[in-house]
């Protein structure tokens, strides 16, 4: 089995106001023995193979508080709240796996079928884990303070791109391309893939994520515009439904000097 993070940690530290530091790591200790009263060891228990999103919510938590140990009470507390929520999630995400296979026929006791219903759950968590991540986090203040050219863009080409359809709950994927002109301060080039992936995980339709993409670009960098091609190929049009499985659909979101300048424009959609 999998420890997650947390557990693997060296010593914990909290921090008071008065900048002294006194070593907590009984508090480690107490939120597997006493604080999680089961919960913690019930959740390990059941997903033995922990996924790297559960294994975020843990090392992620692994907090060092700036304000005293009540500070540290609370992300405990919060800690467990959404230990619960993740495990009650992963519960019925299991259970709908066993009807979905129960209603086609299916015999979830057969060799091949046995571990199905965990695998699903997993995968849909993590196709869907964007509902619980911030654009914020990810980015992790990765703005960077650069006297650069005024209406020189910065772009980057063929972002993978994977989400899924709202309507069909089925795959849609590609790559999009990224374009900004920055405003006296340039993004980490990884956090526009990082938008990118945390956005389009979760149910979305096309149009939707590309203009989300853009306007989260926009309002994180406060640049001048943003520039934001999708191509996609969408598996409800492909493997069921019209079954075109070569259509690709392109879908664009264009704002600030994007809009209003034809040849920053011309310039972004020339490949
Ligand atoms: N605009 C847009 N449409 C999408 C996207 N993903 C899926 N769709 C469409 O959503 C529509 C849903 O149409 P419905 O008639 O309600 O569903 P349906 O009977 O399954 O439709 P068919 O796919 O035509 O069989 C379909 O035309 C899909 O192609 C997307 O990202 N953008």
């Amino acid at each position: 089995m999998r420890v997650p993070e947390f557990f693997n940690t060296p010593l914990t530290c909290e921090i008071s106001m008065n900048g002294t530091c006194k070593n907590t790591d009984h508090l480690r200790e107490e939120r597997v023995e006493d604080v999680a009263g089961g919960l913690l060891k019930g959740h390990l228990d059941l997903v033995e193979s922990t996924d790297s999103t559960t294994e975020k919510s843990f090392s992620d938590n692994r907090s060092v508080s700036s304000s005293g140990s009540s500070n540290v009470q609370d992300t405990i507390t919060t800690n467990l709240g959404e230990s619960s929520d993740s495990f009650e999630r992963h519960k019925s995400l299991v259970n709908v796996a066993q009807v979905l296979l129960e209603s086609i026929g299916e015999d979830v006791n057969r060799e091949g079928l046995r571990k199905t219903p965990e695998r699903f759950a997993k995968a849909i968590e993590f196709l869907t884990s964007g509902y619980q991540q911030s654009v914020e986090e990810a980015v992790n203040g990765a703005l960077f303070e650069e006297d650069v050219d005024a209406q020189e863009p910065v772009t980057v080409r063929d972002i993978d791109v994977f989400s899924l359809c709202e309507h069909h709950m089925l795959p849609f994927f590609g790559k999009c391309t990224v374009s900004y002109v920055p405003n006296k301060k340039v993004i980490g080039l990884s956090k526009l893939g990082r938008i990118v992936d945390i956005l389009s995980r979760r149910l979305q339709v096309q149009e939707r994520l590309t203009k989300q993409i853009a306007e989260t670009i926009e309002k994180i960098t406060e640049a001048h515009g943003v520039a934001v091609e999708m191509e996609a190929r969408h598996l409800c049009m492909a493997c069921r439904g019209v079954q075109k499985n070569n259509a690709v659909t392109i879908t664009r979101s264009m704002r600030g000097v994007f809009k209003n300048n034809a040849i920053l424009r011309q310039e972004f959609l020339k490949k």
